[in-house]
């Protein structure tokens, strides 16, 4: 390869999927972090004396996420306090080595960890929900149940805000996706890099701009230690979709990433569109734009033996419960049903009415 293009002297090493730019280790590594500041400062993620927690799976992003924001914390000064956060889904094979990969993050960063696990949480490993309702729509628990987690940690940890390793092919993939299934609300919102202000404890995006394959470049040439086996449950489908489509329009153009997030970034959704409010879960106190959030209306599915409330429409989930409750009137009615559903509803007639889900 030919000299650094930065004029620096030395012998260029790799070629800056970003930009093109060929570089040398020290200039990749100067321009990788200082891109990542300038996205803090411009968006104002963090103010001094702050508390972050570091969405932490153990995976590139959040790996890389970690080391930077300790690195330009100690660099700039931003006076931070960093923890480290990581849920534990109850993926044997996957996230029991993964929180391993973590753990090590702790002692090698000198930040403190906390685990929270979803057996704590809600009752049920990922194992165990997979069990019940196969490996089809089981991304849905996990992605649902995983936000509310970090949220719950965050809360615990009384942390200011949470960081999470979100890059710039995940945005411009949420995009298109949105697009793809003209979600409009979730549109508008997705190319945020800063969520839940106002609702909650607010996430932000430090890696919202930083191309996947730099992240890589950048952990190889660092060598950090992740841990980079993808989740052993079927992937979401439909953001595989979304993903292969970018994949190879970026072979076409690299650009197309920041493109895409910029287009993102500049629509106005129709104000005749409309748009979610957000409240709190009348029975977990939790951010919702229902009466009862997704977590508890599938967490209540899975309870009550109905692992598919919850999956698809809300109205859907309205017919399932009355259909499941008239059944069991009419067992309850007689003893001889032999096609009883309560058999296979693990909390049987015991069931408290007052606990039932409201819409
Ligand atoms: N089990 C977890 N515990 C804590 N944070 C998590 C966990 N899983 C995901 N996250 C956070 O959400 C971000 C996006 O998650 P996603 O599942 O898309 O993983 P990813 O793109 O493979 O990222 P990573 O390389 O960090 O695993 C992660 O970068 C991390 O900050």
């Amino acid at each position: 390869m030919s000299s650094c293009s930065t004029k620096c002297g030395k012998k260029a090493v790799l070629k800056r999927p970003k930009t093109g730019d060929v570089l040398c280790k020290e200039c990749f590594f100067e321009a990788f972090e200082t891109e990542i500041h300038f996205t803090i400062t411009r968006a104002k993620l963090f103010k001094a004396g702050m508390t972050v927690a570091v969405a932490a799976s153990g995976g590139k992003d959040s790996t890389v996420l970690a080391y930077i924001l300790k690195i330009l914390n100690e660099r700039f000064n931003y006076d931070l306090r960093l923890v480290l956060l990581s849920i534990d889904e109850g993926i044997t094979g996957y996230r029991d080595d993964s929180l391993d990969t973590v753990k090590r993050n702790r002692d090698d960063y000198d930040m403190p960890l906390t685990i929270l696990s979803y057996k704590d949480l809600y009752g049920w490993t990922m194992d165990e929900i997979v069990a019940e309702i196969g490996r089809k729509n089981n991304c849905t628990f996990c992605g649902v149940f995983r936000r509310q987690a970090l949220d719950r940690g965050a809360a615990l940890l009384k942390v200011d805000c949470i960081a999470t390793g979100h890059n710039a092919d995940d945005i411009a993939e949420t995009v298109l996706m949105n697009i793809l299934r003209g979600d409009l609300a979730r549109l508008n919102r997705c190319t945020s890099i800063i969520t839940g202000h106002g609702d909650g404890i607010a996430r932000v995006k430090p890696l919202k701009y930083t191309y996947e394959k730099e992240i890589v470049m950048y952990a190889y040439f660092k060598q950090l230690v992740y841990f980079s086996t993808e989740c052993i449950f079927a992937p979401n489908a439909y953001r595989g979709h979304a993903r292969v489509l970018l994949k190879d329009m970026e072979k076409i153009d690299p650009a197309v990433i920041m493109n895409i997030i910029h287009s993102g970034e500049s629509l106005t959704v129709n104000e005749e569109v409309n748009m979610p409010t957000l409240t709190k879960c009348s029975r977990c106190n939790h951010v919702s734009s229902q009466t009862v959030c997704k977590a508890c209306v599938l967490l209540e599915g899975l309870n009550r033996g109905l692992p598919k409330l919850g999956i698809g429409k809300s109205s859907k989930a309205k017919k399932m419960i009355a259909e499941h409750d008239k059944k069991k009137y009419e067992c309850s009615s007689s003893a001889e049903n032999k096609q009883c559903i309560c058999k296979n509803d693990p909390v049987g007639n015991s069931i408290d009415r007052k606990n039932d889900v409201t819409w």
